[in-house]
C-alpha cells in the first residue's frame, strides 16, 4: 500500500455536501500523497429514513455506515462533519486529521433579505424552518429578549430542499450552518450571520473530521498533515463538554471555543456553551477562559469545567426534552 499508483478510496455519503466535503479532501490528500484518491459512495441510515433524526436516536446516524466500510476494509478513510459524530470516538478509528475549520456560524437565509430582528418584528409572526432543538431554543430566547415571539417549524432534508422552504414561500426563513453553504457555493443566499452571542454553533460544527482505521498507521500519520492544532484542541473542548453533560447531536446544547489574542500573540482560549428549553425560557449560558491546551487531556479538562459550572447552574434539567 505504499507504492504511489494504487488508488486511496475515499468513503463518502452520495449527498451533494458530503460529495463537496470529500471532494475537497481528495484534492488534499492526493497533493500531499501523490496518489490518486478514488471516491467510493456508500449509503447511510440517515440518508434513506424519513423519519425525524431526533426520533431515530440522533447521534451518529450518518456516520455508521461509514465506519463499517472502514473496519471492513472497503474504503481507506473517511470525511464526516465533525459535528454528525458521536464525542465517543471507537479505539479502533483513529481522528487522523480535523484541518482548519470553517466559519463556525449559523446563517439565517431569509425571505427578503431579512434579519432575525426585522423577521421577529414582522405584524404576522415569523415562521423559521429549523428542527434542531440547539437553534429553537436559542432563536426563541433571542425572540423573547426583543418581546416577540417567533415560530419554529421542524424541517429536515438536505440543504437544497431547507434552501428551498424560503424560495418557494413556505417558510419566512432557515438556519443553517455556514460551513455548509460555503461548502456547495450558497453562502451568498445568506441574509444574516447570527453572532455567537446570540446564537451559539453546534459542538464541532464547520470542522472535518478525516477518519481511518488505528491499523493503518502509514496512512494515519500521512493525514495527520492535514490536521490543523487550534481547531483541534477548540472542537476537542467542544466536545468534551457535550459529552460531559451526557448529551447527544441531538440536544439542545451550543459551545464555541475561539482564541483570545493580545495583538497577533495567541493568549487564552475561551469557552462558551449554552443549554435551554426549545422554548427558549430558559438558557444555561456560561463562558471560561484557560490557557490554549497544549494536549488533548487539557482540552478535554477545559470542556469538563464548563460542563460542571453548567450542571452546577441546573443544566441537566434542561436536557430532558426531546425535538420534534
Ligand atoms: N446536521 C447536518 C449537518 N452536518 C453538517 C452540516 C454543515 C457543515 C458543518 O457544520 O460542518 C449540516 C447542515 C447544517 O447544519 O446546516
Amino acid at each position: 500500500m505504499n507504492d504511489t499508483t494504487t488508488p486511496l478510496r475515499l468513503g463518502t455519503r452520495r449527498s451533494k455536501l458530503a460529495m463537496a466535503q470529500s471532494g475537497q479532501v481528495a484534492e488534499a490528500v492526493q497533493q500531499l500523497t501523490g496518489r490518486p484518491v478514488e471516491l467510493v459512495e456508500i449509503t447511510t441510515y440517515g440518508d434513506v429514513s424519513r423519519e425525524h433524526l431526533a426520533q431515530i436516536g440522533g447521534t451518529g446516524v450518518f456516520v455508521s455506515a461509514l465506519r463499517d466500510a472502514l473496519l471492513a476494509d472497503e474504503i481507506d478513510f473517511a470525511v464526516h462533519s465533525l459535528k454528525d459524530l458521536p464525542t465517543q470516538q471507537p479505539d479502533d478509528l483513529a481522528l487522523a486529521a480535523i484541518p482548519a475549520r470553517e466559519d463556525p456560524r449559523d446563517v439565517l437565509v431569509a425571505r427578503d433579505g431579512l434579519t432575525f430582528e426585522e423577521l421577529a418584528a414582522s405584524s404576522t409572526v415569523a415562521r423559521i424552518g429549523t428542527g434542531s432543538p440547539r437553534r429553537m431554543a436559542q432563536l426563541n430566547a433571542w425572540a423573547r429578549t426583543l418581546g416577540r415571539r417567533i415560530e419554529t417549524v421542524p424541517i429536515r432534508g438536505n440543504i437544497d430542499t431547507r434552501l428551498g422552504y424560503v424560495a418557494k414561500g413556505e417558510l419566512d426563513a432557515v438556519v443553517l450552518a455556514a460551513a455548509g453553504l460555503t461548502r456547495l457555493g450558497r453562502i451568498g443566499e445568506v441574509t444574516e450571520f447570527l453572532e455567537t452571542d446570540a446564537v451559539l454553533p453546534a459542538p464541532g460544527q464547520g470542522a472535518l473530521a478525516i477518519e481511518c482505521a488505528v491499523t493503518n498507521a502509514p496512512l494515519a500519520a500521512t493525514l495527520a498533515e492535514l490536521d490543523d492544532p487550534y481547531t483541534r484542541a477548540a472542537v476537542t473542548a467542544e466536545r468534551s463538554l457535550l459529552a460531559a453533560l451526557e448529551a447527544g447531536c441531538s440536544a439542545p446544547v451550543g459551545a464555541l471555543a475561539d482564541l483570545l489574542a493580545v495583538g497577533q500573540v495567541v493568549t487564552e482560549m475561551r469557552l462558551r456553551g449554552v443549554v435551554g428549553t426549545t422554548d427558549g425560557s430558559t438558557l444555561v449560558q456560561l463562558s471560561t477562559t484557560g490557557p490554549v491546551p497544549a494536549s488533548s487531556e487539557e482540552a478535554v479538562a477545559l470542556g469538563q469545567l464548563l460542563a460542571a459550572e453548567m450542571l452546577d447552574k441546573g443544566a441537566a434539567g434542561l436536557m430532558g426534552e426531546r425535538a420534534l
